[in-house]
């Protein structure tokens, strides 16, 4: 149990970027843009062991995962698209209205999407990505998936037909990031790639960034949860395993001012942990990657959540709502026992795509704002261009570039 000060130093090292491994993803992107298919071909059999025979599923398997699968699923997948639609929806930016200044508001042509798959098939992953792109009005949404030995799950096949991708293909890792950043003879070039991956595709889109534009750095998941000593146990050991169960790599954070619970709460940790189906990967990950911090008083909590910038932060205290104008670096916010964790990776609405690594400091979780873009316009009247024109010119001057105080000088002169 740490805390907050010798927790400080600790989190501070962890966030850095792994430059051993940053330079095995520069290999594979750097394979990839030279050999194209042929990379993908050989990588899928080095890192997934699965050979293909082509990389392209049909959209007539799309369409018949969707018949295929059962039917509680298939329900469970249109309840979530029409929760992800809505809320999406209704936190759309629009055109600016028209006038001497204002701004545009432009769909992205063509996105690639990362749906994960390598140790569970992210099948809600589809929805929030894919729906958000179709909200946002883009024309072209390509999903890439890690290859399986029976061919691509049929609930991400499923969700794509829901969502209306109009292409997949199956490669994963760093692989399939250099594949939609740079294309090969098969997977078209795409201009942003969004959705979340393990440290290898969250690497990989760190490094293309700028040649193509990137949602955020959404890596290995995590956990804050903030508790006091009116919070049920087993909720919070519950949610801290569903984390863990993601990756080794998955981090866990559990605050608290009091240590009989944080206590409490490890062992109902440790007792459920071995039930679960994933236990080697959630012991794994919880003997590595978590923090316990025992605060003194409620503002050196909130300084404390601030300071990890989670992924997800979860409040189930008293007074949990007391806490949403005070966490400014939550990837996402969740408050009180009804809002668990879960159920925004599932179905609540808004997307699961979320910063990572401390990243939250600075980027936001995924919308269909992401797959917008804007331009300012400038139309100016006459009145405004002359009243604008001479500070301008002056600050052209100040610049040492003459020609753009002639370029406004030239009209002023006209306009006299
Ligand atoms: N932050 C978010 O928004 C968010 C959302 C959902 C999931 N996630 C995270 O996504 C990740 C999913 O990970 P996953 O592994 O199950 O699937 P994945 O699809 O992200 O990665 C699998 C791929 O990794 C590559 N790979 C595996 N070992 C490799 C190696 N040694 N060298 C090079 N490449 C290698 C393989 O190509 C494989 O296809 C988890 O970390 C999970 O926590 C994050
Ligand atoms: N918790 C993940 C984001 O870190 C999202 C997810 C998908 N499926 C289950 N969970
Ligand atoms: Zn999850």
């Amino acid at each position: 149990m740490y805390t907050f000060d010798s927790f400080k130093e600790v989190i501070a090292s962890s966030n850095k970027t792994d430059w051993d491994k940053l330079k095995q993803v520069m290999t594979i992107i750097q394979t990839v843009q030279e050999s194209k298919d042929q990379a993908l071909y050989d990588y899928s059999e080095t890192f997934d062991n699965v050979k293909l025979d082509t990389l392209e599923v049909m959209q007539t398997d799309l369409e018949s995962a969707y018949h295929d699968i059962e039917d509680d699923l298939r329900a469970a997948l249109e309840l979530a698209y029409k929760n992800i639609w809505d809320y999406q929806q209704s936190i759309k930016i629009s055109d600016g209205e028209a006038s001497e200044l204002y701004q545009k508001v432009h769909p992205l042509n063509r996105v690639g999407v990362y749906v994960p798959g390598g140790t569970a098939p992210l099948v809600s992953t589809v929805l929030m990505t894919a729906v958000l792109a179709k909200v946002a009005g883009v024309s072209e949404i390509v999903v890439t998936t890690p290859p399986q030995q029976n061919g691509v799950n049929q609930a991400i096949l499923a969700a794509c037909h829901i969502a209306k991708v109009d292409r997949v293909f199956q490669v994963g890792g760093a692989q399939a990031i250099a594949a939609l950043a740079y294309g090969t003879e098969t997977v078209p070039a795409v201009d942003k790639i969004a959705g979340p991956g393990n440290q290898y595709v969250a690497l990989a889109k760190k490094m293309v960034y700028g040649d193509v534009g990137i949602d955020s750095i959404a890596g290995p998941s995590e956990i804050v949860i903030v508790a006091d000593d009116t919070t049920r146990a087993d909720f919070v050991a519950y949610d801290l395993l569903a984390q863990a169960e993601h990756d080794v790599l998955a981090r866990t954070f559990l605050i608290s001012e009091s240590k009989e619970k944080i206590e409490e709460i490890q062992r109902k940790v440790n007792e459920l942990a071995g039930e679960q189906p994933r236990a080697a990967i959630i012991k794994t990950s919880l003997r590595d990657h978590h923090y316990s911090v025992h605060t003194v008083d409620k503002a050196e909590t909130i300084d404390c959540v601030n300071f990890i910038a989670g992924e997800h932060v979860s409040i189930q205290t008293k007074d949990a709502s007391s806490y949403i104008d005070q966490i400014n670096t939550a990837g996402a916010l969740f408050i009180g026992d009804c809002s668990p964790e879960a159920i925004g990776d599932y179905i609540a609405g808004p997307s699961h795509v979320l910063p990572t690594g401390g990243t939250a400091r600075f980027s936001s979780g995924l919308t269909v704002n992401d797959f917008l873009r804007t331009n300012s316009i400038i139309a100016l009247k006459k009145e405004s261009f002359k009243n604008m024109a001479p500070g301008g010119m002056r600050l052209a001057l100040e610049e040492s570039l003459q020609a753009h105080h002639d370029s406004l000088a030239c009209r002023m002169e006209e306009n006299k």
